[in-house]
């Protein structure tokens, strides 16, 4: 059996689900002759690191327990196993052996993880990413990141197979013209609450309660997060854009993105006539709103769109994300992916994916 060290930054909605799917799929590693052995997790200031490494890692009940303590609210740092930890590249010195794999579930800055992603690529681990940031800030860690082993199906479609479908038809040689769709599930979630007549605001915190949303779900209102993801598909597709070159439209008032988070939850329900009305007069025409990406040579866009109500972007529901891929091969119908684009439990098993896949990369 070989023992594949996990080293995992994040430990919140998904970073929770992955430890659960990895302790719940021990027979279908083994299939495959490996078994992951977490030998350290961090939180935004705390670890806990196994002191045993050779082949054990964390004890799956100190791995139940800190899943727990995680959910409860509290920090690795104050659990008794855990301790204070601001320097996730010392983590990936201490916590790895050949063939480890550095799995990304944060929302951090790409300049807090990038030094950590140096030291991977510098000791030849894998890495996989849901954290779209560090995929979509400087080229320079695009083209690090792709130096070695790498995985980022999450950052697109959350589990659904968006990255893998679209580096297969570019490994086969296909000629991608346009890659079109509804990329967040948060947006779909309260576009369609709209439609059954929920206030915006109301719509918006439960997708946050539900765990749709980034941590601060600033970042899929003012429609970054789709920008992030539809950058990923064009970096993905060979176009060496930045983040500055996209056009983005946000759902909220420019003043609110200096609000701290509390202030802006507190104001949420401003938006809400505004809201109301854009998507009755869509409804007085026949047409939901759906926020749209639109990436190809010619260049990438994100926003609202009025779709008619019976066309497939218009026919999603609560999460789904539709992404079409228009190509020489699949020219006068659409390659389509569809299915639910956000929520921990698919978003870990696309993570899981990830590394079952590194897992046969790295040794
Ligand atoms: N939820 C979803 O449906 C999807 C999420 N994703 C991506 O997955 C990632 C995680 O999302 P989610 O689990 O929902 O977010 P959460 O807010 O629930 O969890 C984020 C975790 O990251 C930790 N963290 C933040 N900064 C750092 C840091 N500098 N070092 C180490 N850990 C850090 C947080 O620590 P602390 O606990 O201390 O706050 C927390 O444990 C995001 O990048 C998101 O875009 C992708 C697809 C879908
Ligand atoms: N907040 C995102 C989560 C997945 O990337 C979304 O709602 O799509």
């Amino acid at each position: 059996m070989r023992y594949i060290p996990i080293i995992q930054f994040g430990v919140g909605g998904v970073g929770r689900a992955l430890i659960r799917q990895v302790l719940a799929t021990a027979e279908q590693q083994a299939r495959y002759g490996f078994q992951f052995v977490y030998t350290a997790l961090a939180d935004s200031d705390g670890a806990v690191v196994a002191t045993r490494h050779e082949d054990e890692g964390l004890a799956r009940a100190l791995l139940e327990d800190l899943v727990e303590w995680k959910a409860a609210g509290k920090r690795l740092a104050e659990h008794p196993e855990g301790y204070w930890q601001g320097d996730l590249a010392a983590l990936v010195d201490v916590a790895g052996w050949p063939g480890a794999i550095v799995v990304d579930v944060t929302a951090a800055e790409a300049e807090t993880v990038a030094p950590a992603f140096q030291r991977a690529r510098d000791l030849g681990y894998g890495i996989v990413l849901a954290n779209k940031k560090p995929l979509t800030g400087d080229l320079r860690l695009w083209d690090l990141l792709h130096a070695g082993p790498l995985r980022y199906e999450s950052t697109v479609g959350a589990g659904l197979p968006v990255i893998s479908t679209l580096r297969t038809l570019l490994d086969t040689g296909d000629s991608v013209k346009q890659v079109q769709g509804a990329l967040s599930g948060t947006l779909g979630f309260v576009m369609s609450a709209l439609e059954a007549g929920q206030s915006f605001s109301a719509a918006v915190r439960e997708a946050h309660r539900l765990g749709y949303t980034e941590p601060d779900p600033r970042d899929d209102l003012s429609g970054m997060d789709v920008a992030r993801k539809a950058l990923i598909l064009a970096r993905t597709l060979g176009l060496p854009l930045s983040m500055d070159t996209l056009t983005v439209e946000p759902l909220y008032p420019p003043d609110f993105a200096a609000l701290s988070r509390d202030e802006f939850w507190a104001r949420l329900d401003e938006v809400d006539a505004e809201m109301q009305a854009r998507v009755a007069s869509a409804a007085a025409e026949g047409n939901v709103l759906r926020y749209v990406a639109d990436v190809s040579e010619a260049g990438v866009s994100v926003g609202v769109q009025a779709v008619p109500r019976e066309s497939p972007l218009g026919a999603l529901r609560g999460t789904d994300n539709l992404i079409s891929f228009t190509t020489a091969r699949y020219a006068a119908r659409p390659l389509v992916v569809q299915g639910a684009g956000a929520g921990v439990d698919v978003t870990a098993a696309g993570v899981l994916g990830d590394m079952f896949q590194l897992a046969q990369v790295c040794r």
